[in-house]
């Protein structure tokens, strides 16, 4: 395997993923297909323009012919490509359902008819549903949100085209990830960046959800050692293994930033929102995976990146797409 298309390579982990990777494997070439959706940026990946062995092509990963041409010139495809928000997914599920779940059928026909050495797909921790244990790779899928259960469906094509076709497949699940680049909608970014813009941080419910933080680069990492070393038509768990909950995460940053806890406005929960996920990582803790743990360390970090990088986060909060989606989510949410 040496060259690979990345789809969804301008968001948050697939271009944070494409940089670990280039630096890493010298002889690996990356081709980047990404539909640049509000997601979508390629300030992401400002510093691989010039790098030979880097290209991207803007495009859609249901348009079957454009994943035809480059996926014929590959070894490998590794999937990032999704619409990640729940909120968003609400709003709209259609959108969520064509990518997250038609776009990879589109992706495993080029994969079948190329004879691909490898097809990845990263999915989450979310088509678990919600626990109060700890979920392994052969626990029922139950997923509660429509971005999750789009993704879920993603998941069972993976598994029918290795079962059926034979194809070579990898499915990691992740848990929620943080770190430079996140799109500033997400509970990290968006309590860092409202924080510095000394405006309302909104914490859904009670603020008591659990989740399981992994640092991007040990997600990169997790991708990596699994495409690599993992079995075929397998499943591996790729958890950060720091539980924390949310409103404990949002009084880090204010206390990281040194504003007030007034920021904070509890507003009304997201419909079907999972309580808590909780990642058994034995699986791919056998392969060598071990993540930072050091959650508090990371999450300093992360707000100092988006303190040196205002000008990048600032430009998205700025444009219509987000302005609107905030007005139209949040709106309601008092
Ligand atoms: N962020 C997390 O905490 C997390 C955790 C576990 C798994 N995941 C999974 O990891 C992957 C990447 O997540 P992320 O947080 O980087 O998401 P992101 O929203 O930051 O990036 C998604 C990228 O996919 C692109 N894209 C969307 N629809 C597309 C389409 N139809 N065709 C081509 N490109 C398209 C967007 O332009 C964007 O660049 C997703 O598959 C997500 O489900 C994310």
């Amino acid at each position: 395997m040496k060259r690979f298309l990345v789809t969804g390579g301008a968001g948050f982990i697939g271009s944070n993923f494409v940089r670990y990777f280039l630096n890493k494997y010298p002889d690996y070439t990356v081709w980047v297909l990404d539909a640049l959706t509000y997601a979508g940026n390629t300030d992401n990946f400002h510093d691989l323009w010039d790098n030979p062995r880097f290209a991207f092509f803007q495009g859609r990963i249901e348009d079957a012919a454009l994943v035809d041409n480059l996926a014929r010139n590959v070894d490998c495809i590794i999937n990032f490509a999704a619409e990640s928000h729940n909120d968003r997914a609400i709003l709209d599920p259609e959108t969520a359902q064509k990518t997250n779940f038609n776009g990879v059928g589109v992706l495993l026909e080029a994969a079948r008819k190329h004879q691909h050495v490898r097809f990845h797909q990263v999915s989450t921790d979310e088509v678990y549903g919600s626990t109060d244990g700890e979920f392994k790779e052969g626990d029922p899928l139950e997923p509660n949100q429509p971005y999750s259960a789009a993704k879920a469906g993603g998941e069972l094509l993976v598994r029918a085209y290795n079962v059926t076709f034979g194809l070579n497949t990898i499915v990691t699940r992740g848990s929620n990830t943080f770190g430079p680049y996140h799109y500033p909608e997400k509970l990290i970014p968006l309590m860092i960046t409202n924080a510095m813009q000394d405006i309302p941080l909104p914490v859904y419910g009670d603020g008591k959800q659990v989740r399981d933080w992994m640092w991007v680069l040990d997600h990169c990492i997790g991708v990596d050692i699994a495409l690599h070393q993992g079995k075929a038509g397998e499943i591996y768990n790729v958890g950060g293994g720091s539980e924390r909950h949310n409103i404990d995460v949002v009084k880090g940053i204010l206390a990281a930033l040194g504003k007030p806890e007034t920021l904070i406005r509890y507003v009304t929960d997201r419909p079907g929102h999972d309580r808590r996920y909780s990642l058994n990582t034995e699986k791919m803790e056998a392969l060598g995976f071990a993540p930072r743990r050091d959650f508090e360390v990371l999450l300093e970090q992360t707000v100092k990146w988006y303190v040196d990088n205002e000008a990048w986060w600032r430009k998205i909060k700025a444009s219509d797409d987000y302005q609107n989606f905030t007005k139209k989510w949040y709106g309601d949410r008092k």
